[in-house]
């Protein structure tokens, strides 16, 4: 692993509570990460823990290998090689774009690479500007290029010096919502081509999922999983996550039949790919318990021919989709996301059917 995370906790000096606490991760050379959760759940601390610029007090951080933070260790953040990007991209506004991304080139960094020379410094600024595709734009200034291709810049600058690491936090959070999701796959191309590692923070799971090979989710200061999209979408490791991960609703379901054989009773329907829900249980789960199942909105699908009907309660366009809030006789609410050439009326009842390719419930908590 190239970047290893052990068992991290940080507290804040006078803090009730620490803000980071027993968090555990770790990237391979070229993998890009990203950690998502609510406000003041931690991910920023343990960036700048990362940085250098918060310290560990219990656990240890290492870097290719390095111990950067551990027990009696501590190496200072100039020292780490290590790259920032921040939401407000912190371009300086004298500076024309080339000067923007040599920066980093000079002083205390030029040791990264070998750019002691200005012809060396144009060339490598020259290839960033070739990697983020602005070439051509060395001479203007920040305010005359666009939030996204100020962004560009500032990742341009931070890569520039070659870091071991590059940290984003909430890169793209002061850009148009339109922008953040093309800029996000931008950003990850452009990551992968210069093949570095990277940990970026963001509180937009579009933008996590678009940029990261595995993704965290902080919640309380505890890091809940840390798996690839895929996984944390379709199997997530705890209610908080199956929450947090997608548009969804729980609903009550029974777990039915006899070990070997058991299938969920819902409201909807029985669902019979279970398996995974047992290997947690350790089949120790019976007959008839109770448990809270996830149906997200993909779960749902609309079919005239279905004898399951649900009333439209609010609906929301996304253009090629409708997103149905519905209700069943009984008032259970649903989500169901529907092509957009379906288009209801609220009030109007549509015929509904489960399908769902991997089920997600958790043991109904007692009381
Ligand atoms: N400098 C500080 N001094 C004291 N407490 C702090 C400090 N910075 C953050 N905290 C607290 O630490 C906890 C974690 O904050 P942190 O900023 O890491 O969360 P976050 O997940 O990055 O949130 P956000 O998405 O809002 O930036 C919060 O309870 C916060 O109030």
């Amino acid at each position: 692993m190239f970047l290893q995370v052990d068992q991290v906790s940080i507290s804040y000096p006078r803090a009730v509570a620490p803000a980071v606490q027993a968090v555990s991760f770790a990237l391979r050379p070229g993998e890009l990460g990203a950690l998502i959760g609510p406000s003041g759940s931690g991910k920023t601390t343990l960036l700048r823990a990362i940085a250098g610029l918060e310290q560990a007090h219990a656990g240890r951080i290492l870097l290719d290998g390095q111990l950067l933070d551990g027990p009696g260790v501590r190496i200072a953040a100039e020292q780490r090689r290590i790259g920032m990007v921040f939401q407000d991209f912190a371009l300086f506004p004298h500076l024309d774009i080339e000067a923007n991304i040599g920066f980093g080139l000079h002083g205390d960094h030029r040791d990264y690479g070998n750019y002691g020379n200005k012809q060396q410094r144009r060339r490598r600024v020259q290839d960033m500007l070739e990697l983020v595709g602005l070439d051509g734009m060395q001479g203007k200034f920040p305010h005359q290029l666009s939030g996204g291709q100020q962004q560009r810049v500032a990742l341009a600058r931070a890569l520039a010096p070659q870091p071991r690491l590059l940290l984003l936090d909430e890169p793209f959070s002061s850009l148009d919502v339109e922008l953040r999701e093309r800029l996000a796959e931008d950003v990850r191309r452009i990551l992968k081509q210069a093949g570095i590692t990277a940990l970026m923070v963001t509180h937009d799971q579009m933008e996590a999922f678009a940029v990261g090979d595995v993704v965290g989710v902080m919640q309380k200061s505890r890091l809940e999983q840390w798996d690839q999209p895929y996984a944390l979408y379709h199997r997530p490791a705890t209610r908080f996550v199956a929450d947090f991960i997608g548009h969804g609703m729980f609903v009550p379901g029974a777990l039915v039949g006899a070990a070997g054989d058991m299938a969920m009773e819902t409201p909807l329907g029985r669902l019979h790919d279970v398996s995974r829900i047992m290997e947690t249980l350790q089949s120790s789960a019976t007959h008839g318990a109770p448990f809270d199942v996830l149906l997200r909105s993909d779960d749902i699908v609309h079919d005239d021919l279905s004898p399951l009907k649900a009333r439209i309660v609010r609906k929301s366009f996304r253009g090629a989709d409708f997103l149905y809030t519905l209700q069943l006789d009984g008032g259970l609410e649903l989500l169901s996301l529907v092509p957009s050439h379906h288009d209801h009326a609220i009030g109007e009842s549509i015929g509904i059917r489960l399908d769902v390719n991997h089920v997600v419930a958790f043991p109904r908590a007692a009381g």
